[in-house]
C-alpha cells in the first residue's frame, strides 16, 4: 500500500470510528461473561467461574469499538452496578430465561437499578439468554414477568438469545451499531 492510500485510510478510520461503552448487568449465571466472550471470539464454554467484582473488555466489530463493563451477579456485587452503568451507552440485562424461579428477583434487580436518577434516560437492552433450553420462557412471558411494559423513562428493547448456540447473536450487533456514536 503506497502512503497516499495508508493516508486516506488512516484519515477514514478517523472519521468513521465509532466507540460505546455498554454495562452488563443481570443475577448470577444469566450468561453475562459467557455473552462478552462469543461477541468477542465467538467461543463458548459450559465451564465458566463467577465473576468477582467486574471485569473490562474492549471488542471492536468492524468500525466499532466497544467497551464491555461485565458486572458480577452475586448479590453482594449488585450495589457495584449502578456506579458501573453511569454514562454508559446502554445497559445490557442479562436474565437466564430457562431458570423461571430466578425471574422475580431478577425483575426487582432490575426495577431498583432504573431507579437511580443518575441512570436516567440510558437505553436498556434486555436480553433472554439459554433460549437453547427447552423450559426456557417465551419473549412475551418474559416481557410480562420483568415488567418491561411499565419502563416508560427510556428505549427498552428485548431479544431472546443463545450464548451456546450463537442464536441471535448477529441481531444484537447489529442494534449495538445502530446505538453506537461517533468517536470525538
Ligand atoms: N444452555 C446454555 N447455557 C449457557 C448459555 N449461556 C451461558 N450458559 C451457561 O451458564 C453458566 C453461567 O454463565 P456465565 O457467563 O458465567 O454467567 P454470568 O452471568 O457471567 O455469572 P456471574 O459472573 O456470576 O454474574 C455457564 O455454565 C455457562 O456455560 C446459553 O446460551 N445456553
Ligand atoms: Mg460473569
Amino acid at each position: 500500500m503506497g502512503l497516499f492510500d495508508s493516508l486516506l485510510n488512516w484519515l477514514r478510520s478517523l472519521f468513521f470510528k465509532q466507540e460505546m461503552e455498554l454495562s452488563l448487568v443481570g443475577l448470577q449465571n444469566a450468561g453475562k461473561t459467557s455473552l462478552v466472550n462469543v461477541l468477542a471470539t465467538g467461543g463458548y464454554s459450559e465451564d465458566m467461574i463467577p465473576t468477582v467484582g467486574f471485569n473490562m473488555r474492549k471488542v471492536t466489530k468492524g468500525n466499532v469499538t466497544i467497551k464491555l463493563w461485565d458486572l458480577g451477579g452475586q448479590r453482594r456485587f449488585r450495589t457495584m452496578w449502578e456506579r458501573y452503568c453511569r454514562g454508559v451507552t446502554a445497559i445490557v440485562y442479562v436474565v437466564d430465561a430457562a431458570d423461571r424461579d430466578s425471574i422475580p428477583i431478577s425483575r426487582s434487580e432490575l426495577h431498583e437499578l432504573l431507579t437511580k436518577p443518575s441512570l436516567s434516560g440510558i437505553p436498556l437492552l434486555v436480553l433472554g439468554n439459554k433460549i437453547d433450553k427447552s423450559e426456557a420462557l417465551s419473549q412475551q412471558a418474559l416481557v410480562d414477568q420483568l415488567g418491561l411494559e411499565s419502563i416508560k423513562d427510556r428505549e427498552v428493547c428485548c431479544y431472546m438469545i443463545s450464548c451456546k448456540e450463537s442464536i441471535n447473536i448477529d441481531v444484537i450487533i447489529d442494534w449495538l451499531i445502530k446505538h453506537s456514536r461517533t468517536a470525538t
